[in-house]
């Protein structure tokens, strides 16, 4: 069904794998179509509880495959990025299901911005995270500003971006851009144990909770307060709320079902 992509759902986790090894995954028309396609088909799948984007062989994702900009033909840069990277990055944001990075290796330009833009970061300890839109002149898209400057604070962000200068895992984990580091040769297995303890948790709690985290960004106290307040009442009257009230009364491990 996807040409550029690789989908699978196992154990209530979607793993979606960009799959151009050879260009290291760099996005193009095609691949962007594919992953918003895939995200869509996670979202309304009750099945799934947490989302994983990973790549194949040994980069994440490159940015923009250079090859497909480079046609002779003038770029329309905002409309490219407004039909096929925006609605990418506004398809994770507001999915209600947790959605982790697994960097593999190489992140650069918009392979970054991709990261960022999820809700967590796992990279493996050979990873490497390059902001290079400013290597070949262009400025971070893809929320590459918005969520660098608020990850790891205005003045890191600046000159990440303003050098291009490639970030290791360790460094990146070090300053808080990155949740965990795996050795890379139990990567994969240690991605999916995280997936899965996070698939088994109260899905629709961490849709609430990534919806009012991320929304805070932008609001006043009271406004945060408020949102936190409607919120609960949403969480409030969940299965699974109940189910672990029930499960600490018990005294045994909660069963969520994601309701
Ligand atoms: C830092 C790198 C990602 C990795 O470096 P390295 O490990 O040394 O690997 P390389 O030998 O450079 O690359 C391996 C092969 O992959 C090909 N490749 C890598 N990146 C791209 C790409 N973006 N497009 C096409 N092909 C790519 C590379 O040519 C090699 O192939 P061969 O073995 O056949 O030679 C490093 O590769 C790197 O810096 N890549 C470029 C990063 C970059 O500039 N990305 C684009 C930024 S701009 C962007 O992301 C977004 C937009 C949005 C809108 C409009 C227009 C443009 O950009």
């Amino acid at each position: 069904m996807y040409e550029t992509i690789q989908y699978e759902v196992t154990n209530h986790v979607a793993v979606l794998m960009l799959n151009r090894p050879e260009r290291y995954n760099a996005f193009t028309k095609q691949m962007h179509k594919e992953i918003i396609t895939a995200l869509k088909q996670a979202e309304k799948d009750s099945d799934v509880r947490c989302v994983v984007i990973t790549g194949a062989g040994k980069a994440f994702n490159a940015g923009q495959d250079l090859g497909e900009v480079q046609s002779g033909e003038p770029v329309e840069f905002s409309a490219l990025l407004r039909e096929r990277y925006n609605p990418m990055v506004m398809q994770i944001q507001n999915m209600g299901k947790p959605v982790i990075a697994a960097v593999n290796g190489a992140a650069a330009g918009a392979g970054m911005s991709l990261a960022l833009a999820c809700d967590l970061r796992l990279a493996a300890d050979n990873a490497v995270f390059s902001n290079a839109f400013i290597n070949i002149g262009l400025v971070p898209d893809s929320g590459g500003c918005y969520f660098l400057s608020r990850i790891v604070g205005i003045g890191r962000a600046l000159e990440l971006a303003l050098s291009g200068d490639k970030l290791h895992a360790a460094e990146a984990h070090r300053i808080g851009m990155v949740n965990q580091v795996y050795p890379a040769e139990q990567f994969a297995e240690s991605v999916r144990v995280y997936a899965e303890r996070l698939a088994a948790l109260p899905t629709r709690s961490i849709g609430l909770i990534k919806k009012a985290m991320y929304k805070s960004l932008h609001m006043t106290l009271e406004e945060a307060l408020e949102y936190e307040a409607y919120s609960q009442d949403i969480a409030g009257n969940t299965a699974d709320h109940k189910e672990g009230v029930q499960a600490f009364f018990d005294k045994r491990a909660p069963l969520f079902q994601g309701k």
